[in-house]
């Protein structure tokens, strides 16, 4: 039996991100636009869109959602180009806490999904980087999808990727599509960034959109490269460093296909997996 051809026209955003909040949300409001001539249907930003990314920053840029500069402008442009926008992240503020947060805008320009990032980014590699999310941030706790004509989407950020437990339960949910924006560094991209993703893909045979800022010069560098990976590990788009869209179409039977071909999600033995008892030090 011939199987049904399933495509979603992505873009990804590479937006440069600046200090000033009116100009971020400016220049990604343009790109937008132009990601539509391109036929986009779903459209993504980047892991701090609107401002700066550092700890220091997020209690000034914060905003409460959907009542903000960052929320008006993402509903705004979703309804007037009528695609759905995975509104990267920025940070958001509620009852005092703060998290960093994706919004996900339909083509009537209505909130349909809000995910709040679950691993804060808390690291510390000598003489490359050093961060710690929680000095400031409260983490989420909840998973988040959106469906998109039939296509049920799941939503993680930046150093999401890194967790398999969460793209997998988001596979189990009948996810088909992985967004992570994302903000990887001069350190940690060369070495994780396109492997994680892949990784994740090949794990879970789905898609995987990450979307980064364009490489800045100074503050937080972000490592660019933002990437499209097909559910057999292939990727299908990679931006270089600088700002730049990502345009590419998502053949969804290829999710189909490699499932049936490598039918891993039947084959695994819980049977044993259930029976064995480990301890993370
Ligand atoms: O995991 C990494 O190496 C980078 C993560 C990151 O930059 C983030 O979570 O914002």
């Amino acid at each position: 039996m011939q199987s049904v051809m399933r495509t979603i026209r992505t873009a990804l955003i590479q937006s440069r991100v600046g200090a000033n909040r009116s100009e971020n949300l400016e220049n990604a409001r343009k790109l937008i636009s132009q990601a539509k001539t391109l036929g986009a249907q779903l459209i993504s930003l980047p892991e701090c869109f609107n401002s700066p990314y550092g700890t220091k920053f997020f209690n000034e840029y914060a905003e409460s959602i959907p009542n903000g500069p960052t929320s008006e402008m993402l509903s705004k442009a979703a309804k007037d180009n009528n695609v759905y926008l995975v509104g990267g992240t920025f940070p958001e503020i509620e009852n005092s806490k703060y998290y960093n947060t994706c919004t996900v805008w339909n083509p009537e320009g209505k909130l349909i999904a809000k995910y709040r990032k679950m691993h804060l980014f808390d690291i510390d590699i000598p003489g490359g980087i050093t961060f710690k999310e929680s000095d400031v941030l409260a983490a989420g706790n909840s998973l988040a999808t959106f469906d998109l004509e039939g296509t049920k989407i799941g939503l993680g950020i930046c150093y999401d990727l890194r967790f398999e437990e969460l793209a997998k339960l988001y596979r189990l949910q009948g996810v088909e599509i992985l967004i992570y924006p994302a903000a990887f560094n001069l350190t940690t991209g060369p070495l994780h960034f396109e492997l994680l993703q892949r990784g994740r893909a090949i794990d879970n045979q789905v898609f995987v959109l990450a979307i980064s800022p364009a490489r800045g010069t100074q503050g937080y560098i972000a490592w660019g490269h933002s990437q499209i990976t097909n559910p057999w590990g292939k990727v299908i788009g990679q931006a270089k460093e600088g700002e730049e869209i990502v345009n590419v179409d998502l053949d969804l039977t290829e999710c189909d296909k490699v499932r049936q071909q490598i039918p891993i999600f039947s084959q695994r033995r819980n049977d044993i997996y259930d029976t064995i008892k480990v301890g993370i030090k």
